[in-house]
């Protein structure tokens, strides 16, 4: 099992001969299907896993990363070069650098044994499922603390209102999800939690992913164009806004689908606590600033037809010149909430207004974590 969904994003599918693990294969939910129809693609091959991730039938930062851990295995096991294995599978998506890390965590094991490296991969897995249901009580903790404080201030509203931009739930990781797994322990614990999902243009996964997610969950959810956030803001309807990253910077700086940047400015603007919620894999100390970060730019068809059905469907004229990058970079002034982790809350500024750095606060909660663990 992949996480504690009905529905698992992906599996590893042992094959048993002779009592042993003689072989095996990645099956992976289709996500270009989601919500029309739940179906999975067999992958046997290293090239394949990375053309999945590449073409999207899984995505999401920390899938990606889990599923490029058996691609990886796939590779090792059918004898192919390890240095292809790793760089075609570390090229297919460039912005995640979860991907980088899982392929790291497998290659520096400096084994060609492929049922050692399975292990490994399925422990990744199964640390990612705990590392999820850690953010989501941090992250659930504190928004509820400052929900509660705004209540004790006079805010009459019963309903606690998040913002959420994308897709991070079990469909994005190997677990319950980030931004959409505080959601999700915030809705245990506090009950009426209500959802705006933007889109998320171009390839939906808010409106495809989210909405379906938040739907099996029982949580209540409203869909709107992404251009509708700051308004949503100015209205008075988003109290929180929660997000995943792909790629977060040394200062604080965090990669995440365009579109959010867009969102954090309005959220300044409107004094609403902005959140990234994600797992220290997701932090990448060696990119100093947001500069540093490679944005992934995709293909026109993606803007031009979404749907990626026939030519009437074209949104613009057929050979409209598209730029179209996958994400943006929001800067760490405008994370007003916090990095939500597996290990706490990161501030990316002080009180008084000042950047601080990530390194040394990781620091710190890691070494209140081994006090913990020790008492
Ligand atoms: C827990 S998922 C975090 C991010 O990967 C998510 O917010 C996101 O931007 C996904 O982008 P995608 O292009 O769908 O892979």
């Amino acid at each position: 099992m992949a996480n504690t969904e009905p529905y698992d994003t992906f599996r590893w599918v042992p094959v048993h001969e002779h009592g042993q693990d003689e072989d095996g294969y990645l099956l992976v939910l289709d996500q270009r299907e989601i919500p029309h129809q739940v179906s999975y693609v067999r992958l046997v091959d290293y090239r394949e896993v990375a053309e999945a991730i590449r073409d999207m039938v899984v995505r999401g930062a920390p899938a990606i990363g889990a599923v490029a851990a058996y691609g990886y295995v796939l590779g090792i096991k059918s004898g192919e070069p390890e240095d292809q294995v790793y760089h075609t599978l570390y090229a297919s998506r460039p912005t995640a650098v979860n991907l980088q890390w899982s392929l790291d965590a497998l290659r520096q094991l400096q084994t060609t044994n492929w049922r050692r490296l399975l292990w490994k991969a399925n422990e990744l897995v199964a640390s990612e499922r705990l590392m999820n249901n850690k953010i989501a009580a941090y992250g659930a903790e504190e928004i509820l603390k400052r929900w509660k404080q705004r209540h004790h201030e006079g805010c009459k509203d019963e309903t606690l209102r998040v913002l959420h931009h994308c897709n991070t739930g079990s469909l994005a990781t190997a677990g319950g999800g980030t931004a959409l797994g505080v959601i999700r322990k915030l809705a245990a614990l506090h009950g009426k939690v209500h959802v705006h999902v933007n889109e998320t243009r171009p390839r939906l996964q808010g409106a495809r992913l989210t909405c379906w997610e938040l739907r099996q969950w029982g949580i209540p959810y409203e869909l709107s164009v992404d251009a509708a956030a700051p308004f949503l803001m100015a209205q008075g309807r988003i109290q929180f806004v929660t997000v995943g990253a792909d790629r977060i910077a040394a200062d604080g700086a965090v990669a995440n689908k365009i579109g959010t940047l867009m969102i954090a400015i309005a959220a300044q603007h409107y004094g609403i606590p902005f959140y990234v919620c994600a797992p220290c894999s997701t932090i990448d100390l060696k990119t100093p600033t947001g500069a540093a970060m490679i944005i992934e730019e995709r293909s026109a068809t993606e803007v031009l037809n979404p749907s990626g059905k026939s030519s009437d469907q074209w949104l613009a004229p057929v050979d409209t010149p598209v730029y179209n990058p996958a994400f943006d970079i929001t800067p760490p002034e405008l994370i007003t909430g916090g990095i939500v982790t597996e290990l706490g809350i990161l501030r990316v500024r002080d009180q008084a207004g000042a950047g601080i750095g990530l390194a040394e606060q990781l620091q710190q909660l890691e070494q209140r974590q081994k006090q913990i663990s020790v008492e």
